[in-house]
């Protein structure tokens, strides 16, 4: 369980007093997600989730709580800030910045359908669409500054073999990014941590459907074809081995592409967006494994999944990925 922050009674209080959402009823700690603490807060008035951010700072926060306000207003179903009385989308407890936003009903679901993998494609196409006029920007934290920067203090528990690994593909990234063909792409705001636990889905017998987006803190600027590759490397692919389960990578293509046109430039550069989507993950996986921070229960996820679907897309060839 990720519970960073212990909010107290009298705490929670003070900042429901900020709001108009009526009186706690029930308050408990929420056991998954590992960068902030949230907690299921409902009230004589409804269902909701308050989230204590764990990294970020007052100034950090507005870019995320206003996209998700902006896809909200837009009509998706995102995890998106209630305003408090005097209008703002963010408040303070315990010294710390936080949010409360409308519980999203559904569940979290292991292995998604086929159908539900074509639903996602196309509500992030419509996320994309939604993000045309929105105006703040928010550089990628999780990028090649970062991992850069996480480098030499993983060296000394890294194999050879897996450094040079590292070294190797965050070069290619970078000489990636520095393309004229990658700055080419279409980008805009895009959530660019959308697997199968930042998604809601409601399950009646048999039956899935895609509820509700959340978690859009690690959200940034960057091709919206980086956030497919996000997605596919999560949600389409054998568990086990990494490798690309066809028909659901296909479903969340045609579904994206049912809404809004991938274009050949961004088929060119696919198997590099897989290959730095899977380094991104390996990354920050690998920094959160040998440098954790204190929580109150914390599961750190397991790097060499990553490790394992980069070294797949890096050797895959440009046929064996799925595409319209
Ligand atoms: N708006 C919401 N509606 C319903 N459940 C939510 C909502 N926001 C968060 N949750 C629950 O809290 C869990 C952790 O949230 P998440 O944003 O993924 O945390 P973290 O940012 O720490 O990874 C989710 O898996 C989900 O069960
Ligand atoms: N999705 C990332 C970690 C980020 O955690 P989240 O719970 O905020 O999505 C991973 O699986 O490594």
């Amino acid at each position: 369980m990720a519970v960073f922050t212990e909010v107290g009674r009298e705490e929670l209080n003070r900042l429901l007093n900020q709001y108009d959402i009526g009186e706690a009823q029930r308050f408990e700690g929420i056991s998954s997600g590992i960068e902030n603490s949230n907690f299921y807060l409902d009230t004589d008035k409804g269902k909701y989730v308050l989230t204590v951010f764990e990294r970020l700072n007052k100034e950090q926060v507005p870019y995320y709580l206003e996209l998700t306000h902006h896809l909200g207003k837009k009509g998706l179903n995102v995890s998106a800030p209630i305003p408090a009385k005097d209008g703002s989308l963010s408040s303070e407890v315990c010294g710390k910045p936080c949010c409360i936003a409308a519980c999203i009903p559904g569940q979290y679901v292991e292995l998604p359908s086929a159908k539900v993998c074509g639903e996602l494609g196309a509500v992030l196409a419509q996320m994309h669409s939604a993000v045309e006029d929105f105006p703040l920007v928010q550089e990628n934290t999780k990028g090649s500054k970062f991992w850069l920067s996480v480098m030499p203090g993983l060296k000394p528990y890294l194999p050879e073999r897996l450094y040079e690994l590292l070294e190797e593909e965050v070069s290619y990234q970078v000489d990636l990014e520095n393309s004229p063909a990658y700055k080419a792409l279409p980008n805009g705001a895009v959530h660019a941590d959308l697997f199968r636990n930042n998604s809601l889905i409601e399950v009646n017998g048999k039956e899935e459907k895609l509820g509700g987006i959340i978690d859009f803190y690690f959200a940034c600027n960057a091709p919206f074809l980086y956030d497919l590759a996000v997605v596919l490397n999560d949600w389409c692919i054998n568990l086990e081995t990494g490798e690309i389960d066809m028909p659901k990578a296909q479903a969340l293509i045609d579904g994206y592409n049912s809404v809004r046109a991938l274009t050949e430039a961004d088929r060119e550069l696919w198997q590099d967006m897989l290959r730095r989507a899977a380094l991104r993950f390996w990354v920050s996986r690998l920094y959160d494994y040998y440098m954790p921070r204190p929580a109150s229960l914390l599961k750190p996820h397991d790097p060499s999944h990553f490790e394992k679907i980069l070294l797949l897309r890096r050797k895959a060839k440009a046929s064996d990925l799925p595409w319209i």
